[in-house]
């Protein structure tokens, strides 16, 4: 196992790392309680926490963040006295209530993709994913559902030409990943089919990043591993974790070649046999990863 703790943060839900290199820092959020992480290369350690359960962040290159938090999409500014300024962009209208937004990310644009479940994950496919992108009509415009009938929306990265989508749902009942052409004038995806069937491997799939061979990394949650797809939907590669629930990963450090990866501590279970359950991980993959595209703005 080449796996190193940067962070021992014990995590409840640790999603959404994202590399930040004029900062030489990750960034990652914890869902429930609503936290922005940061950790610098040098070793410092900061959060900031916001009002409302946050899902996912992508970084605008005025140096504040996205995030897809319960209600909507957020303009999130760090304050010095740790808190999260919120200021709404989108809003969105849930199929149910107890629903909050989980994985999302930038495509290759900048437009900000995130999808929504319900927290209980007692409903099945009242998911759905959204798409962001400034310049939409209204001071907080109302988001449309783009894609629908998901349960747990997760493992979103697109292909090193943007030109393919990946899109994955955990949900026990699921377990697949789907690959659609994805029209970048648009950001409309197309000819949804299924990429790679979990069912057939160790884990549930969650996070994903897609790297620099365009070979797409994700999160094996349950099975304490990441593994790598071949374009082709072929499993190349199986790294292993000292803790069951992987989350999220992200390429990242100065060569871009650390891969980051964020865990769940679950509340309630004997955790002796993966003390570091919801810290944050550095693996060696072996390959290089792509910068994460910041928001269009
Ligand atoms: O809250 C979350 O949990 C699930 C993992 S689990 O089904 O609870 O084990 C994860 O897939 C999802 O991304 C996360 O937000």
């Amino acid at each position: 196992m080449n796996a190193e703790l940067i962070i021992n943060a014990r995590n409840a839900t640790g999603e959404s790392p994202v590399w930040q290199p004029q900062e030489n820092a990750l960034y990652w959020v914890d869902i429930p309680a609503g936290r922005l992480h940061r950790w610098q290369l040098d070793g410092h350690f900061s959060y900031w926490t916001a009002d409302e359960m946050l899902g996912c962040i992508a970084r605008s290159p005025e140096g504040h963040w996205l995030g897809a938090q319960q209600s909507g999409i957020f303009k999130l500014t760090p304050q010095a006295d740790g808190r999260l300024h919120a200021e709404k962009c989108a809003a969105v209208e849930h199929a149910l209530p107890g629903m909050r937004f989980n994985d999302g990310r930038c495509d290759r644009q900048g437009r900000f993709w995130a999808g929504t479940l319900q927290t209980s994950m007692g409903a099945e496919q009242a998911g759905a994913m959204y798409r962001y992108e400034q310049g939409l009509d209204g001071a907080v415009p109302m988001l449309q559902a783009q894609l629908t009938g998901l349960t747990v929306p997760n493992g979103l990265a697109f292909s090193p030409d943007g030109r393919t989508m990946y899109l994955s749902d955990s949900h026990p009942n699921v377990q697949l990943i789907w690959a659609f052409d994805y029209d970048i004038d648009s950001g409309t995806p197309h000819n949804r089919r299924v990429f790679v069937d979990m069912n057939a491997h160790p884990g549930r799939p969650d996070g994903a990043a897609v790297d620099a061979e365009g070979c797409y990394w994700i999160c094996a949650i349950d099975s304490g591993q990441v593994l790598r797809f071949t374009p082709e939907g072929k499993l190349d590669r199986a790294l292993e974790l000292p803790v069951k629930k992987p989350t999220m990963c992200a390429f990242g450090g100065p060569q871009l070649d650390t891969l980051f990866v964020t865990s769940i501590r679950p509340q309630g279970v004997d955790l002796r046999d993966q003390p570091l359950a919801g810290g944050v991980f550095a693996l060696n993959p072996g390959v290089k990863g792509l910068p994460e595209p910041m928001v269009r703005g």
